[in-house]
Formats: structure tokens, sequence, C-alpha cells
């Protein structure tokens, strides 16, 4: 089963180089919590400071409770997964998941049983003997996971740990991982810069932004209400285009009605921007209305990913994508619709 991990005011310096900055976060007993950022933002190193590789400056944390802010890796009830696997190349499938048992101290029969369960739980049956050399990717990345899951951890800490798989084959693992995860009950903290991959996987969502949370929520919560540019921008609002405030009212190109924000979601009167992914918006019939904001553009250039058409529209001197379901003509004039709950409106930068 799996513990509580709490992590409180927890700052990481290397030398003068300052990396996590005052990060409080709690993950509940057997919930799977995803780190999200981008590459340099902290995420490796805060999930080290859990491990206990990397001395914290200042802070605490709490693993079930107890403080293991001083203790070693070892006696935190956590095991890690690297994004290299870091297999020995010359220990074979069997011997790799047993090590941490036999460091323990188990008997070899113990072990064995032990091992022949990791390689059912992880589809390896008749695999034991082999190398690290003569396995695919995805084995190798489950005999990883088996090493870390055979002491029977309270935390598994996962840095990065399919970046090296290709597509396909890391789909179908991101899924195993997390039925294999909660069936454990085991509680999970996963670095990744992959958003689709932390949205998939995770109980909860924590964006890191240079040292510090920039949010954290469910991954519903996370795409619905986006707390910041960099967050909307994060999970997939790519496009921006500039909307003035007035009163607590947005306005988009003149002759379209203006767009109410709720109090809360209102940046201060001035030039703002608005936010929005390419599926969400929407091309709108001549006079057709909308509750939301309303651009006025041509069409730049259509292009086919697939299933749906992706236009590019120029709005005043910016280009926003938009998935429609027709070819769009280029040069034609269109309106651009963002539906309300699309338009994530922040001061501009
Ligand atoms: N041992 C170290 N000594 C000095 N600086 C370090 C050390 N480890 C990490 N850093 C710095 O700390 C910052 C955060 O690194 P970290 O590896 O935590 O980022 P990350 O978000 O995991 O990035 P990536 O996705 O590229 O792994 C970076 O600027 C990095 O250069």
């Amino acid at each position: 089963m799996g513990t509580s991990v709490e992590v409180d005011d927890l700052s990481v310096s290397f030398g003068r180089t300052s990396v996590l900055h005052g990060i409080s976060l709690s993950v509940a007993a057997g919930e799977f919590v995803a780190l999200l950022g981008p590459s340099g933002c902290g995420k490796t190193t805060l999930l080290r400071a859990i491990a206990g590789f990397v001395p914290p400056s200042a802070g605490r944390i709490r693993a079930g409770g107890q403080d293991i802010t001083r203790a070693p890796p070892e006696k935190r009830g956590a095991a890690m997964v690297f994004q290299s696997y870091a297999l020995w190349p010359h220990m074979t499938v069997a011997k790799t998941i047993g090590y941490g048992l036999k460091l323990r101290g188990w008997n070899s029969g113990r072990i064995d049983a032990k091992v022949e369960e990791m390689l059912r739980l992880l589809r390896l049956e008749g695999l034991g003997a082999r190398l690290p050399a003569q396995l695919s990717g995805g084995q190798r990345q489950r005999v990883a996971l088996g090493r870390a899951l055979a002491v029977d951890p309270a935390i598994l800490l996962l840095d990065e740990p399919m970046s090296n798989l290709d597509a396909r084959v890391r789909e179908g693992v991101r899924h195993e991982l997390r039925a294999l995860q909660q069936s454990l009950g085991i509680t999970a903290i996963h670095v990744t810069h992959d958003r689709e991959e932390a949205m998939i996987m995770a109980d909860r969502i924590v964006i890191l932004q240079e040292g510090r949370i920039a949010q954290a929520g469910t991954p519903e919560d996370l795409w619905a209400r986006p707390a910041s540019a960099y967050v909307a921008d994060f999970l997939g609002a790519t496009n921006r285009l500039p909307v003035r405030i007035q009163g607590s009212q947005a306005e988009a190109s003149p002759g379209e009605a203006p767009l109410d924000l709720a109090a809360d979601r209102s940046p201060p009167p001035g030039p703002a921007t608005v936010h929005f992914r390419p599926e969400e918006a929407r091309i709108l019939a001549a006079g057709e209305p909308l509750d939301g904001l309303v651009f006025r553009g041509t069409v730049a250039l259509s292009a086919y990913p697939g299933g749906r058409w992706r236009a590019s529209i120029r709005v005043g001197r910016d280009d926003v994508l938009v998935d429609v379901p027709d070819r769009l003509p280029e040069g034609a004039a269109v309106r651009l619709g963002i539906p309300s709950p699309a338009a994530h409106v922040f001061a501009a930068p």
C-alpha cells in the first residue's frame, strides 16, 4: 500500500544557483501525481529531493506523516525508475529484479518466488534468463519497473521512464503502468514534459515554472481553468490574440459583441490576450451570434493533418490555427468564434 507524501516549503540550491523556491505539495496515499513542465523547470530536482538524492536547503519532506527530510534514500520507502532504466548490461532479468531483495538479505527461495510474481505481473514470463540487450525497449522498461516494485515500495518515483519508447509502445505502457499503480494502491509521482501523458495517467497534475508551482489540480480543472498564460500555453491553448478589457468585458474585433467575463476571470482594464485551442474555436456564419469572442480575419492557409482540416487564420498581425470540418478557400474573409468556456483571457505580458 502507498503512503502520503508531504513537501513543505522546500527549496533546493546547487552552489549559488537556486533551483526550487519554496515548493509545497501534498500527495495522498495511493494518488498518482504528475510533475509537468518544460525542460529545466525543476521537475527532476523535486523528484530527486523526495527520493533523497538531493539535499534540500530549506523545508521538510514527510512520508506517511514521518519526517524523512534527512533520511537516506533506502530508508524512505520509495523506489525510483529512471529515464535510462539504468539496467546492468551483464545482469539477467531475474537477477536484476531480485537485486534489491538480495541487498535486503532475502534467501534465494523467497527471491525466486517474488521474481516469478514480478515477471507475471509485468508480463515478462519466460524472459528471466535474458540480458537487457536481448529485450525490446518496452520489455526493458518493464524490467526497470519490476526492479523498483519488487521491494514493495510505498512510493514509486518515475523520472520520465517512457521517454525512450516509441510513440505506439508508450501509449500501451501508460495504461499498463496506471492500471498496475492502481491495483497495487501505491503512491506515484511521475516526472514528464509530455502533457498528454500527464493528462492520461495522473489523478492530479502539478505544473512547475522556474522552480515554483504554477498551478496544481485535476487534469480536467487545469484544462478548463488554466490560471495563467503559461499554464494555458502548456496545456495546448497556444493560439493567442489581443483583446481590450473595458470594465469586466473583453472586446475582440470592432462591431462584434463584447464578452462578459466572470469577476474572477477578468484581468484589469487595458490590453489583454485571449488564449485558445485550435479544436475549440469555430468559423461562424455571417451574422451568427456567439456567447464568446468573435474576431474577423482571412484564411491564410489550409492543411489536412487527417480527420479535420486545420486552417491558419490571419487576424490583424497575428496568425492562429483553427480546426474546421471542411477546407476553407485561401483569402476568404471569415468570422472566427471562441466560445466563452474556451476563451482564457489574461493580462498582456
Ligand atoms: N547537480 C546539479 N548541479 C547544478 N545544477 C543543476 C544540477 N541538477 C540540475 N541543475 C539545474 O537545475 C535546473 C533544474 O533541473 P531539473 O533537471 O530539475 O529540470 P527538469 O525540469 O527535470 O528538466 P528536464 O526535463 O530537462 O530533465 C536546471 O537549470 C539544471 O541545469
